[in-house]
């Protein structure tokens, strides 16, 4: 088995970019579990149904076949042949995805696809959503907790959505970490997991210091 780096973290703390940029430079395949459970929102939009109703979203989870790119330089992501890579960012998605992943058939059948292609990465995977080190993967080589302040995140989230009112972006991104956190814990490191806080750091030095921490554990470079 190839190595498995997990990096789990509130929203905007940085998970995919940051995880996606070390997966390049390490060489690694990059999974986006928060991209499935958006394209499971997507569908159950899609079908007309409701996101918080646990019948609608089973009905969406039956036959659901999620494909994305493992190559981190890729930026695809399909729900059978329909490609839903832009579609699953909307405000629309963001805000049903809480609400789908609340339901435990959802987890349990999306955590297997997980597993299944954390075993298949040669030479090595890093994979990020909000319970990758502690119940995806808690057996991973390297187990990161990627934080940084509330203020920080909903600055860095806010310049990317410039049409956007600052205090909602905020709001929003409080608010799915208030209902996330009623599921997985990702607000604490839990025991054996590197806290890794870019409240000061830039991206790129961000991405060293994920980077350096799997290089030291892979035995590829010598803790200072
Ligand atoms: N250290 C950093 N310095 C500056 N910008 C950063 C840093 N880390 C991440 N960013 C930027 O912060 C924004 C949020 O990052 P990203 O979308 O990767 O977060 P996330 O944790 O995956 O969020 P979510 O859980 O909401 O999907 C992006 O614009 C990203 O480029
Ligand atoms: N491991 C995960 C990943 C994601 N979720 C849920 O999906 C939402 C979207 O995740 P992003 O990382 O793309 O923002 C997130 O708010 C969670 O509701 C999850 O439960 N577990």
């Amino acid at each position: 088995m190839g190595v498995i780096v997990a990096v789990d973290g509130p929203a905007g703390s940085g998970k995919s970019s940051v995880s996606r940029a070390a997966a390049v430079e390490l060489g690694y395949a990059f999974l986006d579990t928060g991209a499935a459970y958006r394209a499971l929102a997507w569908s159950v939009l899609e079908h007309g149904g409701d996101p918080e109703d646990a019948g609608d979203v089973e009905r969406a989870l039956d036959g659901f076949a999620f494909t994305s790119a493992d190559d981190p330089a890729e930026r695809w992501v399909r729900v059978g042949d329909v490609d839903v890579t832009e579609a699953i960012r909307t405000p629309r998605v963001t805000a049903a995805v809480s609400g789908i992943a609340r339901v435990p058939a959802v987890r349990a059948r999306l955590n297997d696809g997980f597993r299944a292609r954390l075993a298949a990465a040669e030479p090595g995977v890093v994979a990020e959503g909000r319970d990758i080190t502690t119940v995806v993967a808690p057996h991973a080589d390297v187990r990161v907790l990627l934080t940084a302040s509330p203020e920080v995140r909903a600055s860095r989230r806010a310049r990317e959505l410039p049409e956007e009112d600052h205090g909602a972006v905020a709001r929003s991104i409080a608010e799915r970490d208030a209902k996330d956190s009623r599921v997985v814990d990702f607000l604490e490191a839990a025991e054996g997991v590197t806290t890794l806080d870019s409240t000061d750091l830039d991206f790129a030095g961000t991405v060293g210091a994920l980077v350096a921490l799997v290089r030291q554990a892979a035995g590829l470079e010598p803790v200072s």
